[in-house]
């Protein structure tokens, strides 16, 4: 059974329509005029307990907004959601309990307290048991080192310390449905993978994680679905492996001969391929719709004794940019 569910989820914002200038204020005074804006548009989303689910678009998407309805912070204009069974803006206390929010650029944690009395008050809050507590700590400080900073006022907290310690107040009390928005945002690449690797922990154990990022290593290393947002709409949901099967037709061959292979020999095998090199070294650009990677090995055996050769799969960053700059067609 799902643990998200949304359907026609829709959220429009009023906005007045001010003339520039003193005058244009006066002038909206007397004669308010708005223009209704729709941030998200009839969004129907599925997540299941467990899946992780990186929720990405441009700036403005309804990225934001969306979470926003799912976590209870705004009334949808229109449709239906519901997580974990509570529908998230009538039954703010049940539904706090399920989820677990952290937003990279702010803290949940109280700016003049250690963290360590952050997480206390969580606790009470949440009416964590002692037992679970002390072992949740434990649990954090093995995988996040968190220990050393207990003792720390958070805002004497280096960023990278106080995502550690934020990710920590966000899942104090085992949520069952956690939103993370730029999870690992400003963080050295050590840390990253320690929260990569600790987010990959949390789904195997049945947490679900919504995701919302520009960082495309934290969706490619935490989450197996994309779902992309654009002007309010869902334009694409699927597995990340789909997003660069039907976006990402173009795969590059690296290849070495041990001898030199004329390159009008390449094209003669490989019609339509992009070739680059010469002499023993090439690049070969192909479709893989036009040829399949075995056909193109094929060829290059054919062409001559290869020393070593690498395939390179497109990278996701450059898919979504291409599916944000409109190169790619979607309906393809
Ligand atoms: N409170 C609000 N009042 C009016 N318009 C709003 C409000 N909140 C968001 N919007 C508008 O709704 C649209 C979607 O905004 P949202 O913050 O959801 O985008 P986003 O995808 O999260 O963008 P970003 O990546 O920049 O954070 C934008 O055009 C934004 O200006």
């Amino acid at each position: 059974m799902p643990i998200i569910e949304a359907s026609g989820l829709t959220k429009t914002f009023r906005r007045p329509d001010k003339r520039e200038g003193l005058g244009g204020s006066i002038a909206h005074l007397f004669t308010r005029r708005f223009t209704d804006h729709v941030a998200v548009d009839h969004v129907d989303l599925t997540v299941e307990p467990g899946e992780a689910v990186a929720y990405v678009g441009p700036n403005g998407a309804g990225k934001s907004t969306t979470v926003k309805l799912l976590t209870g912070i705004l009334v949808p204009s229109s449709g239906e959601v519901r997580v974990a069974g509570v529908v998230p803006h009538r039954e703010r206390t049940a539904n706090a309990r399920q989820i677990g929010v952290l937003f990279g650029q702010r803290t949940q944690l109280w700016w003049d307290l250690p963290v360590r009395e952050s997480l206390a008050l969580l606790r009470d809050l949440y009416d964590v048991t002692d037992a679970d507590y002390r072992a949740r700590l434990a649990e954090f400080d093995h995988i996040l080192g968190i220990g050393e900073l207990l003792p720390v006022v958070a805002r004497k907290l280096s960023l990278g310390q106080r995502m550690r310690a934020d990710l920590a107040a966000a899942l104090l009390h085992r949520p069952r449905v956690v939103y993370l928005d730029e999870p690992t945002i400003g963080l050295d690449i050590a840390v990253k993978d320690r929260v990569r690797a600790f987010l990959r922990e949390l789904c195997a154990d049945g947490t679900t994680l919504m995701l919302t990022t520009h960082d495309l290593g934290d969706i490619e290393d935490v989450c197996q679905r994309i779902v992309i947002i654009d002007e309010g709409r869902i334009i694409f949901d699927g597995s990340i492996a789909q997003v660069k099967d039907s976006f990402a037709r173009q795969r590059q061959l690296h290849v070495d001969f041990t001898q030199t292979v004329p390159r009008a020999k390449l094209a003669e095998l490989l019609p339509g391929a992009e070739i680059e090199g010469d002499a023993r070294a090439f690049t070969i650009g192909f479709d893989r719709f036009t040829h399949t990677a075995a056909e193109v090995m094929t060829a290059l055996l054919a062409a001559g004794e290869v020393a070593d050769f690498r395939l390179d799969e497109p990278a996701i960053e450059d898919v979504i940019r291409r599916v944000y700059a409109g190169d790619l067609d979607l309906a393809a």
